[in-house]
C-alpha cells in the first residue's frame, strides 16, 4: 500500500488508501467515559485493550488511558489458516470480559476495531483467500456482540510503525498539553522515535530533518496545528519469530540438512528434533526451502558459541546493497537516528531479562553484546535455574539478544553516544505501548490536524475566576462585618 505523501491524522482521505476503508465517525460523547476497544491481532498472539476517557475532553492529550486489557488465548489469529472460524471463536473469552468492563448503556456507543498485523501480511502473502476467510472469521464474531463495530483490517507496515509513534507520543503529552489555565501549549519537548519488535516484523519510526530519500519512508503528519516529518519502516519477517525461523533455515542449510546439527545459539545441554515443515512453512523462509521430504525431522544441538550466533544471526541483514545515501539494511533507506527512543514489545522482553534475570546493565551496545554472550554460554540447566518460569523462551535469548544488538547497532546504526537515548519500556504510565492506542485515536478522530480552540477553554477559565472572585469577596465581606461587630461590642462595653 502506498500512504499519501502528506495527510493528517483525521484525514478522510488517508482512511480510503485501503481497499476496506473504513468510515470516520466521532467516538460517543454521552456523560460520564467515553471507552472504546481495540483488538490487536498480532502474529504470537492477540490483545484486547479497553480504552476510557472523560467525552468532553476527547481533544486533549494525554487523556486517554488503558481501562483494562485482556489476552486472547491460543496463537494469534493467521495460525487459524486451516479452521478460520475458530480464530472469531478465540476472541469470544476477552469479548465477553469488554462486556463486563464496558457499563452496559455505553456499550453501543463503544467503538470496537481489529487490527492485524505481520502475520496476516504474510498470510495475505502465501493465500489471499485464506487470509480473507480468517478476517471475515473474526469480522463475523465481533458483529455479534452490542459494541459499535467499525471493521477488522490488516494494517500496513507503516501504518503500525507510525501509530507506534503517535501512541508513545500522545501518551507522553510531547505533541501538544493544555496549561493550567486550560491554555494550549505546544511543548518544547521532541518527539520520541518508537521502535517496535514484534513476532514477525519489526518497526522503527521516528521524526527527522533530514532528506528522507526513499518517499515511501516519509510521513509527513499535522497534528495539533504542528507539521511532523517522520520517517518509518517496517521489516517483515524480522519480528522475533521469524528471525529464529530463518536462523533455523541458515543452520541448516550450512550443515547441508544432516539429521543432525549444531545450533550455536542454544545453550549446551538443549537438544530438540523439529520438522522440516516447521520452518519452511512461512514466505520469510520458503525460498530456502530445500527439495528435502517435508515431514523429515532434524535434531538441533544446542552448543552455546556466541561468536559463531553472531556470525549466522548477521547473515539475516543484507548490509552490502544500498542506492541511497545511507541504509539500514536490505537496500532500506535511513536517515541517522536522532533523538530519545522508546523500544517495546520484544525489545523490551529481550532487555528486560538481560537486566533483571541476567542481572547485567543494559547502557551501552557493548553492554549488550557482552550480555548477550554471557546468555550464549550459559548451559541449559544454568538458565533453568535462574528464570524456571520463562522455560519456554529460555533457549532462544541469546539469539534474541544478538539479533537486537546487530539490529541496533549495525542496522539502525546506534553508537556509544545515541544508544543510551533508547528507553527499553513496554508501558507508558498504566498504558501499554503499541500501534493499538494511536488507530483507535485516529480513527476516532480525536487527534485534530489544527490546534483545538482556545474558546471552551477560556470560557471555563472565566468561569473559575469568577467563582474565586466572588468566594474571596463573600469571605472578604464576612471577615470584615465580624470584625465591625466585635469592634462594635467592644466599644458600647
Ligand atoms: N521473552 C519474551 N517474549 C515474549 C513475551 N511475550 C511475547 N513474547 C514474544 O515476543 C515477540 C513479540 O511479541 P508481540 O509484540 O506480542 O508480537 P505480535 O504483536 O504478536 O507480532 P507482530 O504481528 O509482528 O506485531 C513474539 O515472538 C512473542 O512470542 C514475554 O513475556 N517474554
Ligand atoms: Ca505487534
Amino acid at each position: 500500500m502506498l500512504l499519501q505523501s502528506c495527510w493528517t491524522l483525521t484525514g478522510q482521505e488517508w482512511l480510503c488508501t485501503e481497499p476496506q476503508c473504513l468510515p470516520l465517525v466521532r467516538a460517543g460523547t454521552a456523560r460520564g467515559p467515553s471507552y472504546g476497544i481495540v483488538l490487536d491481532a498480532g502474529s504470537s498472539h492477540t490483545a484486547m485493550f479497553v480504552y476510557k476517557w472523560p467525552a468532553d475532553k476527547e481533544n486533549d492529550t494525554g487523556v486517554v488511558s488503558e481501562h483494562s486489557m485482556c489476552d486472547v488465548e491460543g496463537p494469534g489469529i493467521s495460525s487459524y489458516s486451516l479452521n478460520p472460524p475458530a480464530a472469531g471463536t478465540s476472541l469470544e473469552h476477552c469479548l465477553n470480559q469488554a462486556l463486563r468492563d464496558v457499563p452496559k448503556e455505553k456499550h453501543a456507543g463503544t467503538p470496537l476495531y481489529l487490527g492485524a498485523t505481520a502475520g496476516m501480511r504474510l498470510l495475505n502473502i502465501a493465500d489471499p483467500h485464506v487470509s480473507d476467510a480468517v478476517l471475515r472469521a473474526v469480522a463475523a464474531t465481533l458483529k455479534m456482540y452490542p459494541f459499535d463495530f467499525r471493521g477488522a483490517k490488516i494494517l500496513s507496515g507503516e501504518e503500525e510503525g507510525l501509530f507506534g509513534w503517535v501512541t508513545a507520543n500522545y501518551l507522553l503529552e510531547n505533541f501538544i498539553k493544555r496549561g493550567w489555565l486550560g491554555e494550549w501549549i505546544q511543548p518544547q519537548k521532541k518527539t520520541l522515535g518508537a521502535m517496535d519488535f514484534g513476532g514477525a516484523s519489526t518497526q522503527i519510526t521516528f521524526e527527522t530533518r533530514d532528506m528522507i530519500e526513499d518517499p515511501r519512508n516519509k510521513m509527513m503528519l499535522k497534528l495539533y496545528g504542528q507539521a511532523y516529518q517522520v520517517y518509518t519502516h517496517s521489516f517483515l519477517c524480522y519480528g522475533r519469530d521469524q528471525v529464529l525461523k530463518r536462523l533455523l533455515s541458515k543452520l541448516l542449510q550450512a550443515e547441508s540438512y544432516q539429521a543432525t546439527v549444531s545450533h550455536p545459539c542454544w545453550p549446551v545441554g538443549y537438544n530438540k528434533s523439529l520438522l522440516l515443515s516447521s520452518v519452511y512453512d512461512s514466505p520469510c523462509t520458503e525460498k530456502e526451502r530445500p527439495s528435502l521430504a517435508f515431514n523429515t525431522t532434524v535434531t538441533l544441538v544446542g552448543t552455546g558459541i556466541g561468536k559463531l550466533c553472531a556470525l549466522h544471526v548477521s547473515k539475516l541483514f543484507d548490509f552490502t546493497n544500498c542506492s541511497f545515501s545511507h541504509c539500514s539494511f536490505d537496500g532500506v533507506f535511513q536517515p541517522k537516528v536522532s533523538g530519545n527512543f522508546i523500544a517495546f514489545s520484544a525489545f523490551f522482553y529481550t532487555v528486560d531479562f538481560i537486566q533483571t534475570v541476567m542481572g547485567r546493565p543494559v547502557h551501552l551496545p557493548s553492554d549488550l553484546k557482552d550480555a548477550a554472550e554471557t546468555v550464549c554460554a550459559t548451559s541449559w540447566n544454568e538458565l533453568l535455574q535462574k528464570a524456571p518460569k520463562l522455560e519456554k523462551r529460555l533457549p532462544d535469548y541469546c539469539a534474541v539478544s544478538t539479533f537486537v544488538y546487530l539490529l541496533t547497532t549495525k542496522g539502525y546504526s546506534f553508537n556509544n553516544h545515541s544508544f543510551p537515548n533508547i528507553a527499553f519500556q513496554k508501558k507508558a504510565g498504566e498504558t501499554s505501548i503499541g500501534w493499538a492506542l494511536g488507530y483507535m485515536l485516529n480513527l476516532t478522530n480525536m487527534i485534530p490536524a489544527e490546534k483545538p480552540s482556545f474558546h471552551k477553554s477560556m470560557l471555563y477559565n472565566c468561569w473559575v475566576i469568577l467563582i474565586l472572585l466572588f468566594v474571596v469577596t463573600t469571605l472578604t465581606s464576612l471577615v470584615t462585618a465580624i470584625c465591625l461587630f466585635r469592634y462594635s461590642k467592644s466599644s458600647i462595653i
